[in-house]
């Protein structure tokens, strides 16, 4: 990398979006509008002439006064959104492949039922076949499941690979995850064929030992094999056993069919114990960047969900494009290179929003023209140096071979360095150092990904959005309701100790990185924070209307009710124009406001609550792992667009309340202006009803037209039909 040439081609260039302009204005105007609101809200508070009134418009000040807030923090992002383009065929010109600098992928995998050992071999297959020089290339897979069963996969695997490589490089195959190629190729010639064949068989093998839950002797091949499953003994289980690490291929003596070199493939699960804390993925994440350095110390990482396979073999190129940019002032503060998490599998109109347009593409472009994208864990390319303190005061580990500037000499194998890599991954190597908080992955959150990237920028270093037409990584998304549901609250806890940790985004991250960064990574932090705002506008002016209170500006008040009127028309309408920017359309778009919407009344709130709770010393979570498996009822429903729900969940209760409120407050609101003929009062909150009962659609079918296993369980209608009354009845005593 150091012996760049001096006349080097370019390799990336940099473009605002064509809203920016737009945006900056209309942020402008907006901002009036939202202080003309506010003004209103005073107005209103000073001349209330009830106890009641009072604290209805206070509660409205306040949801007002969130959104607020929320929207200048959206507007950091918006205020100079870029996209980047590379220059890969430049690349070739500015250095040869052999000083390409090598690459350590991690891989992390933690439970071999939630996340089949099968689409775990497809992702490192895939990574594998980077059109990359193949001595370059190492591959660790961390496995938090400890599973023998992932062990065989990943055995399999490896001899699969020996076939599949020169296969794809010969045929110039685009997706190098063989389950990805066979489900999108359907002519074959004889080659494919055979391939197809190898992999089926490979398919069958790994997924009868995971049914089976054993490795059964018939299955392993010779002594070699053998000695790896010895290490589970009847001892070993999940939370508690030693360090496995197993090189499955090396670069200096495995070869494929063809002859030529294979990529190193490592196999690595460090060492549990119930007594030390393991810390999650970014624990899993520490020891992978400590073993690998042990073993090879490439000065790039790159890290993958074990559910996230590569669909682009140039993409190592793309990164490259920024990590050997001529400019070395350039070079020396690129912490990382993150690429969008896209998803496959999701349905047509994307019901459950689980694309995360805004978080993935929309906001990461608006942060990469300030001073880059958030970490978003997986498709993300780092320069090792920055694991280790900042751009211009790097911080050394304890081991000097850990560091980043650490050349390994001896081979893979060789007594030492296999010593020194079990050393690293036992459970209490890191205390008392400083991994977790200055070194590796930060510890604290249970959104590492996030808190890390923000760390890191907090520190000065930079980072790049790549978000080439191709996309680079297809993952996979909770593709049901509640598993949608519970990964939201987790990531909410996870923001939410962030928000209350000295490390705040508007009080820390302002100092170190501006006033737009703090912003934007406030407005993350403070996401669960969402929930009041909606819970308000889910409820109040509802039960206010039934009551015949009427809380926003009459139809007749025309500027004040225009205000209102562009307020919300205005928030939705750029809210959509973004959305359509990166590809959406509009029932996706429609479907992501409803979750939105869905989000704030359930795991924000049970997010924020349980955050309370653990604050408090009530309670303990912990990183409750994504299901990558559905039943094939519920994916067939899926596929229809219909709404999961199926079982009873707490969660559910609070978005079918509101369903309920809504419904009857909406007939309830148009039944008395057909009496009286006056809708003037009322419109506005008529209008919320109405726009609610439309969102929640789905809600009444599950409950009412329904007959399959996935409608509103009765247990669910029956609870939140009491709560319902109860809000009535207590609204009722308070309104009148
Ligand atoms: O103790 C653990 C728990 C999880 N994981 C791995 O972490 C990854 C993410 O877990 P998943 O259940 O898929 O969480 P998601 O919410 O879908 O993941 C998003 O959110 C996480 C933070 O909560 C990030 O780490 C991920 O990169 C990001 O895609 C998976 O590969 C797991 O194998 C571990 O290695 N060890
Ligand atoms: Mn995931």
């Amino acid at each position: 990398m150091e012996e760049l040439r001096d006349h080097a081609f370019p390799l990336h260039t940099v473009k605002p979006m064509p809203q920016t302009n737009f945006n900056r204005i209309f942020a402008l105007v907006y901002a009036c509008a939202i202080v003309a609101l506010l003004c209103y809200h005073t107005k209103t508070l000073f001349y209330s002439t009830t106890t009641v009134s009072f604290y209805v418009t206070l509660t409205m000040f306040v949801a007002d006064l969130v959104l607020a807030f929320m929207w200048a923090s959206t507007q950091a992002l918006r205020m100079r959104p870029v996209h980047r383009q590379q220059f890969l065929e430049n690349l070739e010109k500015n250095m040869k492949r052999s000083e390409y600098p090598n690459i350590d992928v991690f891989i992390c995998t933690a439970d071999p039922y939630k996340e089949p050992p099968i689409s775990v071999v497809s992702t490192a297959l895939s990574v594998m076949g980077y059109s990359y020089p193949r001595d370059k290339i190492s591959v660790y897979v961390s496995d938090d499941g400890g599973s023998a069963l992932t062990l065989f996969a990943l055995m399999e695997a490896a001899k699969f690979a020996n076939h599949w490589l020169p296969f794809c490089e010969e045929n110039n195959v685009l997706e190098r995850s063989p389950d990805a190629y066979f489900k999108s190729n359907q002519s074959f010639s004889s080659e494919t064929e055979k391939i197809k064949t190898m992999y089926e068989s490979m398919k069958f093998k790994i997924e009868t030992v995971v049914e089976r839950g054993k490795v059964e002797d018939h299955y392993i091949n010779g002594p070699q094999e053998k000695h790896a499953f010895d290490n589970w003994t009847d001892k070993f289980t999940r939370k508690d056993h030693p360090t496995v690490i197993q090189v499955l291929l090396d670069n200096s003596k495995n070869r494929d069919i063809t002859g030529l070199q294979m990529p190193n493939l490592i196999y690595v699960s460090r060492q549990k114990s119930k007594t030390s804390p393991h810390h999650f993925k970014a624990g899993a994440l520490n020891v992978l960047v400590r073993v690998s350095a042990a073993m090879t110390n490439a000065p790039i990482i790159l890290t993958q969900d074990c559910d996230m396979y590569s669909n682009d073999p140039q993409t190592p190129l793309r990164a490259l494009c920024y990590f050997c940019d001529p400019d070395p002032a350039f070079r020396s503060n690129l912490a990382y290179v993150q690429f969008p998490q896209i998803f496959q599998g999701i349905n047509k109109n994307d019901i459950y929003a689980c694309a995360f347009k805004r978080l993935f593409e929309i906001q990461s472009m608006g942060f990469d023209g300030l001073l880059g994208p958030n970490y978003v864990g997986t498709g993300c390319f780092f320069s090792r140096k920055a694991l280790f303190g900042s751009p211009s005061k790097p911080v050394l580990p304890e081991i000097p071979e850990l560091g980043p500037c650490h050349v390994v000499h001896k081979p893979l194998q060789s007594q030492s360095v296999l010593s020194l890599a079990h050393q690293v991954a036992s459970c209490d190597y890191e205390n008392p150092t400083q991994w977790g908080s200055e070194i590796g992955f930060r510890y604290g959150s249970l959104v590492e990904d996030f808190y890390t990237g923000y760390r890191l920028q907090c520190q000065g270093w930079k980072s790049i959005f790549c978000r080439p037409k191709r996309a680079a990584f297809f993952g996979h998304a909770p593709v049901c309701l509640v598993d949608l549901l519970n990964q939201q609250k987790r990531w909410a806890i996870g923001l939410l100790e962030v928000a209350f940790s000295k490390y705040n985004p508007i009080t820390f991250g302002v100092k170190s990185m501006g006033p737009l960064m703090g912003l934007g990574y406030g407005q993350y932090v403070f996401w669960p924070t969402w929930s009041l705002p909606i819970i308000t506008y889910a409820f109040l002016p509802q039960l206010a209307l039934v009551n015949k209170v009427y809380i926003f500006p009459k139809a007749s008040e025309l500027p004040w009710f225009l205000l209102y009127v562009f307020l919300f028309l205005g928030a939705y309408g750029q809210d959509f124009v973004d959305f359509l920017s990166v590809g959406g359309w509009f029932q996706s778009w429609w479907n992501d406001q409803r979750i939105w919407l869905i989000r704030g009344l359930t795991c924000h709130l049970y997010g924020s609550i349980e955050f309370l709770l653990k604050t408090l010393g009530i309670s303990r979570f912990g990183f409750n792992l994504t299901s990558k498996t559905v039943d094939d009822e519920v994916s067939k429903r899926y596929e229809q667009h219909i709404f999961e729900f199926g079982i009873h969940s707490p969660m559910f209760v609070y978005f079918t309340m509101a369903a309920f409120v809504n419904l009857i407050s909406l007939f309830r609101g148009l039944f008395q202006v057909f009496k009286d003929g006056n809708l003037e009062e009322s419109f506005l909150q008529l209008l919320l009803a109405g726009f609610a009962v439309l969102n929640c659609w789905p809600i009444y079918e599950a409950i009412a037209f329904r007959t399959d296993s996935g409608k509103m369980p009765l247990k669910t209608t029956l609870i939140a039909t009491f709560w319902a009354s109860c809000l009535y009845v207590g609204a009722s005593i308070i309104f009148n």
